[in-house]
This record gives C-alpha cells, sequence and structure tokens, in this order.
C-alpha cells in the first residue's frame, strides 16, 4: 500500500469527463496540491453538477466536448458506466495522444481502448473517503502505459489517500467489491448502531458519536497493530461478557457468512456492468 508525497508533482493539464462525485473527490485532491483550476478541463452536461463545480473549486466546466480537450495530457473518466460509451464519442477525437484514467465500476480497458483509440490506460477503483483525503484506491495499468505514466496516476490518486496497485485486471472487481462500495457497508452498519443506541434510550446525535468513533478508532488500532482482526476482536471478547453475546449471535445468523455473500454479489454485478455496458 502506498501514498505518495505530490508536493512536488507539477501535473499536465487534465480533463475529467464527467464532473459528479467521484471526479469531485479527485479535483478536491489536485485543489488540495495547488493545482491551478485553469489546469483542470471538465465536461459536464448536469448544469447543477456544473455550477457545484463553479462553487467548490471554481472551475467552469463545459457542457460537451471541445477542442479545449486538445489541451489535456490525463483524461480522468469519471461518467456511470452506463454512460461511459455515450460520453467517449465525441471526446475520443481529441484525446488519442493522452493518458486515460478511468474509475467506472465494471468496464474493462479493453472497452475503453476501443472507445478512445488508445491503449494508454490506467484503470482504477477509488472510493469516497478520497473526498477528505482518506480515499483507498486499486489500481490497474495496461503494458502500454510507461513508468512515467504510471507516477503521473500516483501523483494524482496519492492526493487523495492510498492506493495499490493489482496486477490482473479483474481483481479490480474485487476490490470495487470490498474498498469501492465499502464506505456503503461501514455507514449500513453505522445506521444500524446508532439505531440500537437510540433503542437503548441514548439520543441520536450521542449514539452516531459513538458509532462513529468506534469505527475510526477500531480501523485506526488495526492499521497501527501487528496483530490481526481476530485477535483484535479477541481481546473485546471476553468470555461469557457484553460481547461475547453480541459476536455469539452474530455467528449464529451466519453474519460473517451472509457478509462475504453480499461482497460477491457486488463483484458479481461489476462483471455484469462490463458485460451491459462494456460492449
Ligand atoms: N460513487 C462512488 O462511491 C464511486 C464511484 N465510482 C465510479 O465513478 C463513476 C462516477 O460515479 P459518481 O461520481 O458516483 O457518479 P455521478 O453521477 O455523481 O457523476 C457522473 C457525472 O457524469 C455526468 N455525465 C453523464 N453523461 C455524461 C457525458 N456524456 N459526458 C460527461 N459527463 C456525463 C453525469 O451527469 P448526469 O447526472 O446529467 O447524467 C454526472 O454528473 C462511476 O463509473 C462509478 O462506477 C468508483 C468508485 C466509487
Ligand atoms: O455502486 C457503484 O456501482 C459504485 C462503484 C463502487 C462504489 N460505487
Amino acid at each position: 500500500m502506498s501514498q505518495t508525497n505530490t508536493s512536488q508533482t507539477a501535473f499536465p493539464p487534465i480533463a475529467f469527463i464527467g464532473g459528479g462525485n467521484m471526479a469531485s473527490a479527485i479535483m478536491g485532491g489536485l485543489i488540495r496540491q495547488c493545482v491551478p483550476a485553469s489546469n483542470i478541463t471538465v465536461i459536464e452536461p448536469f448544469e447543477a453538477a456544473r455550477t457545484a463545480l463553479k462553487t467548490n473549486f471554481g472551475i467552469d466546466a463545459l457542457p460537451a466536448a471541445t477542442d479545449a480537450l486538445q489541451n489535456a495530457q490525463l483524461v480522468v473518466w469519471a461518467v456511470k458506466p452506463q454512460s461511459f460509451k455515450e460520453a467517449a464519442a465525441p471526446v475520443a477525437a481529441y484525446t488519442r495522444h493522452a493518458l486515460h484514467l478511468s474509475v467506472a465500476a465494471g468496464i474493462t480497458t479493453d472497452s475503453v481502448a476501443g472507445w478512445t483509440g488508445t491503449g494508454r490506460i490506467v484503470r482504477a477503483m477509488p472510493n469516497t473517503p478520497a473526498l477528505v483525503g482518506k480515499g483507498m484506491t486499486g489500481l490497474f495499468a495496461r503494458p502500454e502505459v510507461d513508468a512515467a505514466g504510471k507516477a503521473l496516476i500516483e501523483a494524482l490518486i496519492g492526493s487523495t489517500g492510498e492506493f495499490t496497485w493489482v496486477d490482473k485486471e479483474e481483481h479490480l472487481d474485487a476490490v470495487t467489491a470490498l474498498s469501492g462500495s465499502g464506505p456503503a457497508y461501514v455507514f449500513l452498519f453505522l445506521e444500524a448502531m446508532t439505531q440500537a443506541g437510540v433503542d437503548m434510550g441514548l439520543s441520536e446525535a450521542q449514539s452516531y458519536k459513538l458509532a462513529v468513533a468506534t469505527f475510526a478508532g477500531g480501523s485506526d488500532l488495526a492499521a497501527r497493530s501487528s496483530e490481526s482482526a481476530e485477535v483484535l476482536r479477541q481481546r473485546v471478547t471476553s468470555k461469557g461478557g457484553t460481547t461475547y453475546a453480541a459476536i455469539t449471535h452474530m455467528q449464529e445468523q451466519k453474519l460473517p457468512e451472509h457478509f462475504i455473500e453480499a461482497m460477491r454479489k457486488a463483484e458479481k454485478r461489476a462483471k455484469e456492468l462490463a458485460e451491459e455496458f462494456g460492449k
């Protein structure tokens, strides 16, 4: 796992196709690195999203592709898998010379190569904690991407948090199921833990605070500890105590098995997206 110190990186002109949640998270990282808004071109048809980009980053996004894209040395594809092919059609003629980075779930680099006319593609699976510089991103590079291209991607993604390279492109579907979708699992648990706290008489605000701090503290402890999650769990679980009562119930209800099964559904859906929208 890596994190790049990007303070010395001089970024070339970058274009974003799609200016929604994920694009904004990455742009936020760039702006934190003092990359001027004039270095960033965004194509975003949705007016409200363009207004948000202006308000948040001072970026004047364009509603449709223009020859302004010709300047871009790096093109970041941050559209939904369902919109990718359609979005690529008016962009491709301007950007064949560029390095391409796709964050679209499922869509393979073969599809992107077919739509953009170049094989210089890195596929990424980031996650929304990138918004606060705590992202985790899986990266896969096609052989056409050289060391300088990979270094540029590391600088870009490093500005949003940590990253890890995978050797096989299919592993990005596993990354998607784990850390890409993962923040939603955390938020679901936060919702349930907060509700349980309220049911037991705590205020919602206090309950939420306790739940959020428990996730943050537990994650930090795991990250700093040399011991496995299993050992850390056992340390909390006194025989015959409160945690034991809760964990025993979760195990009897096969919560871990259901959780694993749910993540495999996410992985399967990534492959389906490639089938449905990659042609
Ligand atoms: N959200 C997440 O947690 C993560 C998302 N991703 C991936 O990131 C990608 C973007 O997701 P997210 O940011 O959440 O989605 P958003 O809907 O927030 O952003 C996508 C944006 O692209 C715009 N768009 C649609 N068509 C075009 C087009 N032809 N040209 C340019 N822009 C277009 C959309 O406009 P409009 O609304 O008008 O359609 C929308 O504003 C997806 O492929 C997703 O798989 C990856 C990791 C995590
Ligand atoms: O749900 C999705 O399809 C996207 C990819 C990972 C997170 N959000």
